[in-house]
């Protein structure tokens, strides 16, 4: 049925639907509705359906934490009940302090890592977001907010760009219109952006300036009602903003507070230069600490290596391999 009708498959692909998705339908659900997840809220989701904002039914046999804000699931045309989650292109976790691993952002094409040129600019902080996107396998640009505030902007901006190779760098004010010119690359039709950054860079501005406060967005962004634990109603704002021209941003408490997770392969695409001179050493299992005709270190010893960014990979790496240790000790 819907899916059939051009108009509709339009409206589908601004919502970030592609063949990607398309290609996953069985012909037996044909008659389910794709639902793209805005909200959730405890046992409560909501999303964007082809005809405008929908609250989903879970199934009885699934929690809401199996689902992300992002996630595209097939529903029930009369209740929305949710039939089935869609595979992800991307997915974004992080790893709560009891070790469990929560879903924070799903089908994100692009990470916008915003710190300020102050004090909250920091290399390590910033190599382990990039190698977090990497990992997820999502495009991450580096949005420099506050420049205004700092008496010379251009260290900030040097560091950034020595971060990782041919990432985006964009320095934003974004209480200005003109951070939207400034980011246009990564929106339109059907794309989506998320935000991560401490507390205090311009995260909630930026996301302002992109949603804008028009009439018939400010109706999709404004903030919805739902059910707290005690049944009381709670005032809480959906996660997924419709942007002027075409997009999505996607900014939810999940995302906006990332930890370390699982970044192995993040952490070979920020640290390229490092990574590929392994292949050089004279052991396979190499770890570039002691072992002789080591490529690694001998480019250390030279200094082709900046040694400060050597021992951040070491310290990130190491952190990597003890966080996806077999747990010992308590059963
Ligand atoms: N001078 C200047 N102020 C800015 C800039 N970007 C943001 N601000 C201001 O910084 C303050 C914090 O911005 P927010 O958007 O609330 O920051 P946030 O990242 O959303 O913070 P949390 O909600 O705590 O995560 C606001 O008063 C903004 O107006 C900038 O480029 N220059
Ligand atoms: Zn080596």
């Amino acid at each position: 049925m819907a899916l059939t009708q051009p108009i509709h498959q339009a409206v589908l692909i601004g919502l970030g639907w592609s063949s990607f998705f398309g290609d996953q339908v069985g012909e037996d659900e044909a008659s389910l509705v794709p639902v793209r997840i805005s909200h959730i809220h405890r046992a409560r989701m909501s999303g964007q359906s082809i005809n405008g904002a929908v609250d989903l039914i879970l199934p009885a046999n699934s929690a809401s934490g199996d689902y992300a804000v992002g996630d595209f699931v097939l529903a029930e045309p009369g209740d929305f009940l949710v039939r089935r989650r869609l595979a992800r292109h991307s997915l974004l976790t992080r790893r709560m302090a009891d070790g469990s691993t929560q879903l924070s952002g799903a089908n994100i094409d692009t990470l916008f890592i915003v710190t300020s040129c102050n004090g909250d600019f920091n290399v390590p902080r910033l190599e382990r977001y990039l190698a977090m996107a990497g990992q997820a396998e999502i495009a991450p640009v580096l949005v420099l907010t506050k420049a205004d505030t700092a008496d010379d902007a251009a260290p900030f901006l040097a560091q950034a760009a020595e971060l990782a190779r041919d990432l985006p760098v964009v320095v934003v004010d974004p209480r200005k219109p003109d951070a939207m010119t400034k980011l246009q690359t990564w929106f339109g039709l059907g794309k989506t952006v998320a935000l991560t950054g401490s507390s205090g860079v311009g995260k909630s501005t930026l996301v302002n300036t992109l949603a804008g406060s028009g009439g018939a967005t400010a109706q999709l962004t404004g903030a919805i009602r739902v059910h707290d634990s005690t049944g009381r109603h709670t005032t809480t704002a959906r996660s997924l903003h419709p942007v002027e021209g075409g997009g999505w941003v996607l900014d939810s408490p999940g995302i906006r507070t990332l930890h370390l997770g699982e970044m192995a392969e993040g952490l070979d695409v920020v640290f390229a230069e490092i990574i590929e001179l392994a292949t050089q050493c004279k052991f396979n299992d190499c770890t570039h600490s002691h072992e002789p005709s080591c490529a690694v270190l001998a480019a250390l010893a030279r200094g082709s290596i900046d040694a400060k960014r050597f021992s951040r990979w070491r310290k990130l790496h190491d952190e990597n391999t003890a966080g996806s240790a077999p747990k010992r000790g308590r059963r």
